[in-house]
């Protein structure tokens, strides 16, 4: 491991980043930090959790000449919850330099985001349609902008902003730096990548595997109609600190929430037809703890980087590789455990292979739990709460009434109700999901079409800034449609 003293960076960037916590550099950062601060164009890949985001943060943060009142660095993302996220980490580094970060997404006020760009701001960290509108309005100049850095570029690519990308890049000097960072890279990607920039030295943290080692990864064969009760006995067994539970459209999402609300769990769901301020209610509630499940369509948890996640459920299987790098590590993030959890369909079943290859690790088979088990976990969940509360209280005031009860029964009976009131049995309300179709079995595959994934709304994903914008002028000539530019991306390869 590599210190950051070592690594050539300033006293001010030091300080901030040895606040953070931030001990020693991981190895994408001690790769990428020192390339970066030569100007040289990097693609980063790195496992999910590994601190890519300071990996491009603090080099870009280290150039920026704070005197100088222009934007001099700017950072594209897929979601407006990600570049938030983004650009508070961004500020953190940049604290001691005193850099100034600005995110600008859609969905917020855009006469407030023109204020806030008046004071002139150091680096932005935006999503693609709503920088392209401020370019188009004239409300942001990118003339003196040094460095460009593409997070998450291939979920990018697969949600049709090449070409707002493209548009963007037209604004910025050709003198610039151009960085590019995911846990996953297909194929595709990285031609385009090349077309961006200027000899790009290829930064791959070498793994045996692509997910990182500390996430237990578990698939269990569940029937489509099955699969809501065996979540419910996983919740009750495992009791999750936090817990991510995937679905594989938006409405999937809305109605496993929903039911999952109806048996008593503390659940909210997340995904792109949600206005921008539920989205963000959701997401801090959710770190705060007062719900404690999150349901979530792959693009809408991209990125997110909330500690204490412990549980990602793939209620259903991912539509290609990638995504199952990418939500699986929700969890087990800088350094953490984890555990994840994919169902799979008798239909499904080969799919599994697929991940696996991919990712170059075996999940183990877990077998679904019965309601007894069920039972047995909440009631080890109490029995637990009671230990804890005989540890940590002081019970003197309890203490006559235990007498009193047990004076009239046997211990055992007396503990026995008490459990019966705490534990909380296996809940079966029914519950009404719509059935999703199985992906496609083997010979039925044909490669991933993105325009027809985007049309089918298949990933869940969201509605990208771009197309819900109507105020924004097209550029004479510019083609507004998904782009044929990038090779399909496909699940067999
Ligand atoms: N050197 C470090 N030491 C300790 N913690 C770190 C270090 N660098 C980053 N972190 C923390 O690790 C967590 C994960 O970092 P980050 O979100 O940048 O991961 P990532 O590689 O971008 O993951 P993803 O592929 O999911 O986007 C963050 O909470 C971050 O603050
Ligand atoms: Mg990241």
């Amino acid at each position: 491991m590599t210190k950051f003293e070592d690594l050539g960076i300033s006293q001010a960037t030091l300080k901030a980043v040895l606040k953070m916590g931030f001990e020693e550099a991981t190895p994408i950062q001690s790769e990428t930090i020192p390339l970066s601060l030569e100007n040289k164009d990097v693609i980063g890949q790195a496992q999910t959790g590994t601190g890519k985001t300071a990996a491009f943060g603090i080099p870009l943060v280290e150039k920026i000449i704070t005197s100088k009142e222009a934007i001099q660095g700017i950072i594209i993302a897929p979601t407006r919850e990600l570049a938030i996220q983004v650009s508070e980490e961004l500020y953190k580094i940049g604290a001691g330099k005193k850099v100034r970060v600005l995110p600008i997404y859609g969905g917020q006020d855009i006469s407030r985001q023109i204020r806030s760009l008046k004071k002139s701001p150091h680096i932005i960290v935006g999503t693609p349609g709503r920088l392209l509108d401020h370019i188009n309005r004239k409300t942001m100049r990118l003339d003196n902008v040094q460095t460009v850095i593409l997070d998450e570029a291939d979920e990018m690519l697969n949600m049709g902003f090449i070409e707002d990308i493209e548009a963007i890049l037209a604004k910025i000097p050709e003198e610039r730096q151009t960085l590019l960072f995911s846990a996953t890279m297909p194929g595709p990607i990285q031609r385009i990548a090349e077309r961006f920039m200027k000899d790009p030295h290829i930064v791959r943290v070498k793994t045996k595997e692509m997910t990182v080692p500390s996430i237990e990864q578990y698939y269990l064969e569940v029937q489509e109609k099955n699969k809501f009760d065996v979540l419910t006995r996983l919740l009750d067994i495992q009791s999750p600190e936090l817990a991510i539970v995937f679905g594989r459209t938006k409405r999937r999402v809305d109605e496993l929430s929903e039911a999952l609300n109806l048996r008593g769990y503390a659940a909210e769901g997340i995904h792109g037809d949600l206005s921008q301020a539920k989205r963000l209610s959701v997401l801090r509630k959710f770190k705060e703890g007062s719900i404690d499940v999150l349901v979530a369509t792959d693009v809408a948890a991209r990125g997110l980087d909330i500690s204490g996640v412990t549980h990602v459920y793939n209620f259903d299987i991912p539509q290609d590789p990638e995504s199952y790098v990418h939500r699986i590590g929700r969890t087990g993030r800088a350094g953490k455990t984890g555990m994840a959890l994919t169902f799979i369909t008798p239909r499904e079943k080969s799919y599994l292979a697929v991940v696996e290859k991919t990712t170059k690790r075996k999940m183990e088979r877990m077998k679904p739990p019965t309601l007894d088990e069920a039972l047995e976990g909440q009631q080890r969940a109490v029995v637990d709460k009671i230990n804890q509360t005989i540890e940590t209280n002081n019970l003197q005031y309890y203490k006559a009434a235990a007498e009193e009860l047990l004076e009239t029964n046997d211990a055992s009976t007396v503990i026995a109700a008490v459990l019966k009131m705490l534990t909380k049995e296996p809940d079966t309300t029914p519950v009404k999901l719509t059935e999703e179709q199985p992906l496609p079995g083997k010979k039925e595959r044909k490669p991933y079409d993105r325009d027809r994934r985007r049309k089918d709304d298949s990933r869940g994903g969201y509605n990208s800034d771009r197309r819900k914008k109507a105020s924004v002028k097209p550029r004479s000539g510019e083609k507004r449609t998904g782009g044929k530019s990038s090779k399909p991306r496909s699940f067999n390869h």
